[in-house]
């Protein structure tokens, strides 16, 4: 494996990015040609014997994306299509550090024009998103997070348990979709976030049944400053495992400290510390009980190249 999958892509251009340590192999495909298959994701992104990534995103024009094409003929403004892959070759539907590295990456390439302050329309597995290029990053609005079992809304808003590798105890979760699925738990101090084994996965249970992206999050000290509440946070990602960032996760882990918190004034502002950078988590009240959730933070191109040059 890997070598015959690379070399069925040889003379592949590539770039390779990353947001805030979250890194991506990312490739455009503008006449939507390219079937990249999970096999030459895997070996695209093993960190040795390939080009290293946590995951691969593809741009291809959202009229081409078999299944989504409904997708630009609803919004046209939606021109490119965020085709994003776990490194373990499997698919997600969304990823927030993945679009904002991939809306630098359409810059770089040429591929649109969005001078700072303009925002543009993405495709996605989750539906349409909307990008907007900052002075320093790009703030993307990720949609409404929404609790994954409604059911818990007005209970003690718990309704999984993680057991971390190497613990005994289980700890009470809250489950969260950003589009992709989530599972956050809050520990009470960095000393035991810093000490979490993440190298396995940890264990969730009842079994969500498409899996989870699992975060563990504490506040900082302190919890409030200007308005903000910061965050610190550490995250298990489905099919790829720890990463030092996940935009989506971010959010998750943002979104439900507040929900456990939804007694008192509820903040909108928020900082998550990971540990590839920060990321700002803002929630938009757009007049109904699921706000948008907006994600910021900077992304960046680090190489280009060509597969499989012998
Ligand atoms: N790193 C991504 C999330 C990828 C989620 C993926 N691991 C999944 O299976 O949902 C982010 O920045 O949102």
């Amino acid at each position: 494996m890997y070598r015959s999958e690379l070399q069925q892509l040889a003379g592949l251009p590539f770039a390779k990015g990353h947001a805030t340590g979250n890194d991506f192999v990312l490739l455009a495909d503008p006449t939507g040609a390219l079937e990249i298959t999970a096999a030459q994701v895997e070996s695209l992104c093993h960190r040795r014997f390939g080009i290293g990534g946590d995951g691969l995103i593809r741009a291809v024009p959202t009229a081409q994306m078999s299944g989504y094409e409904q997708q630009f003929n609803e919004n046209p403004k939606a021109y490119w299509f965020m085709d994003y892959r776990n490194n373990d070759g499997s698919i997600a539907e969304m990823c927030g550090n993945g679009v904002r590295a991939f809306v630098h990456f359409l810059l770089a390439e040429g591929l649109v024009n969005l001078p700072v302050g303009q925002s543009l329309q993405i495709g996605s597995r989750a539906g349409v998103k909307e990008v907007t290029r900052l002075t320093d990053g790009y703030a993307a609005n990720l949609g409404p997070w929404g609790l994954i079992h409604e059911d818990q809304a007005a209970s003690d808003s718990v309704d999984s348990m993680v057991r971390p590798s190497g613990w005994e105890q289980a700890l009470p979760a809250l489950s969260i979709t950003m589009g992709n699925p989530h599972t956050v738990v809050a520990l009470p101090d960095q000393g035991m976030l810093d000490d979490l084994n993440l190298f396995i996965a940890p264990e969730v249970s009842p079994a969500p049944p498409y899996g989870t992206n699992v975060e563990f999050v504490v506040p900082a000290e302190p919890l409030i400053e200007d308005g903000t509440a910061r965050v610190k946070m550490r995250v298990f990602e489905r099919g790829v495992g720890e990463t030092l960032s996940c935009g989506t996760g971010a959010c998750a882990a943002a979104a439900a400290m507040r929900y456990w918190a939804r007694g008192t004034a509820l903040i909108n502002n928020w900082s998550v510390e990971v540990p590839g950078g920060t990321v700002g988590v803002e929630f938009l009240a757009n007049g109904d009980a699921r706000e948008d959730t907006v994600l910021s933070g900077p992304a960046e191109l680090v190489a280009r190249g060509i597969i499989g040059r012998d």
